[in-house]
Order: structure tokens, then sequence, then C-alpha cells
């Protein structure tokens, strides 16, 4: 081989692996846009399917009104809001273990165990226990409405306890009002097509 071919080659060889090892730095960068449970899960590691965004739900497996606490729980405190599958917001972690602190939820296994056994159920609790705020939040988790277009109703004894039942409720499950969480009043419809919890005076 003459010098100037084997130069040549050189060359070459140092344009080709610089070319690689800026891909690799490329491909490094895009992996960094992946969320740390893509990375962490080798099916989304594979940075050229980055733009498929293959994301698992945390309801995976779940069989709706066939739900345990214990899903729920660990639902509940993971990084993705199963209903929204957005990263839950720091607020949303305040509340959670403000709400984990009432009486229901040491319940909610007897609660739900009893939904699924019975058609009608008789919920009897303190005064801020958690029944009006809680209850529709683990009926949330266990019927999962939002699957087959369903709509939980809370009947409120009055206009602004159904307004502000249903904030409340928003708050804690990391929704806008008015979209998985709604109200209805008289005369005012606070929903929309996502609603899957519906707080409602007549
Ligand atoms: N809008 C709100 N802002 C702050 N805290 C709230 C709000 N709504 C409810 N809470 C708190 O959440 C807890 C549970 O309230 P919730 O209304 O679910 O209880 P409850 O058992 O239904 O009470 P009641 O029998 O009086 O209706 C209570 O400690 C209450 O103070």
């Amino acid at each position: 081989m003459s010098e100037i071919a084997k130069k040549r080659n050189v060359e070459n060889y140092e344009e080709s692996t610089d070319k690689r090892s800026s891909e690799s730095v490329l491909l490094k960068n895009n992996q960094e846009h992946l969320s740390k449970r893509q990375r962490v899960e080798g099916i989304d590691n594979n940075p050229y399917l980055a733009h498929r965004q293959i994301t698992k739900s945390p309801l995976d497996g779940w069989f709706p009104g066939r739900t345990t606490a214990e899903q729920a729980r660990i639902a509940e405190d993971g990084d993705i809001n199963p209903f929204t599958n957005k990263p839950f917001s720091k607020r949303y972690r305040e509340l959670l273990k403000a709400r984990r602190t009432l009486p229901v939820h040491a319940q909610r296994k007897e609660f739900l165990d009893l939904v699924h056994e019975s058609q009608f159920v008789v919920f009897v609790g303190e005064t801020g226990s958690g029944k009006t705020t809680q209850i529709p939040q683990f009926l949330c988790y266990d019927i999962l409405p939002h699957l087959k277009k369903k709509q939980i109703a809370c009947t409120q004894p009055r206009r602004v306890a159904a307004m502000s039942v249903a904030q409340r409720v928003a708050d804690e499950m990391d929704f806008k009002l008015g979209e998985e969480v709604g109200y209805n009043i008289r005369f005012e419809d606070c929903s929309g097509p996502k609603t899957m919890l519906k707080n409602r005076y007549y």
C-alpha cells in the first residue's frame, strides 16, 4: 500500500471513529430525555425506540372491581398518576401523607372486601374520618371508571359542598377540577368527557 493510500485509510478511520463517538454522545443525550422509569426498564432502553414513548401503566394487570388495597397503595405511591399518566406533583405527595392518617385508610382493605362481595354497603364513620373525600377515591382505584367511560356519582347536601368537595378531591388525586373530577349543581355543570367522579347537588 502506498504512503498516500495508507494516510487516506488512517484519515478515514479517524473520521469514522469521530463520527461514531459523536453519534454515541447524541444517543446518550437522547437517553437523558427518557424518564427514569424508561431507562430502568430494558424494553425502553433502546434509544432508537425513544420516539415511541413506550410506558407501562401502573394499572396494568388490574381487574376492575377486583383490586386490592395494596395495589392502590403502590399506585398512589408511584411516580406516575395512573389516570393521567403524568408525574405526580409535590402537592399531591403532601396531601397523600395527610390523607393516609385519616381513619378510613386503616379500613381500606375491609371496605374493598365488602364492596366486592355486596350489592349495597352502608358505611358509617365519625365526622372527619374521610367518608366524603376518600371513599370515592377508593372506588376510582377499584372500579377504574375511566376504562369504560363510567362515572361515579356522589350526592352532596349543599351546592357549596358539591363544589368544595370536588375541588378537594381533584387536588388530592392531582387532577384539574372539571376534568377527571367535576361537579354538577343546578344550572352549572363543571365536568368534561374525561370526568369519572362527579359531585352532584340538585
Ligand atoms: N377542602 C378541604 N380543605 C382542607 N381539608 C379538608 C377539605 N375537605 C376535607 N378536608 C379534611 O379532610 C378530612 C376528611 O374530610 P371528609 O369530609 O372526607 O370527612 P367525612 O368523614 O366525610 O366528614 P363528615 O361526616 O363531616 O362529612 C377532614 O379532616 C377534613 O378536615
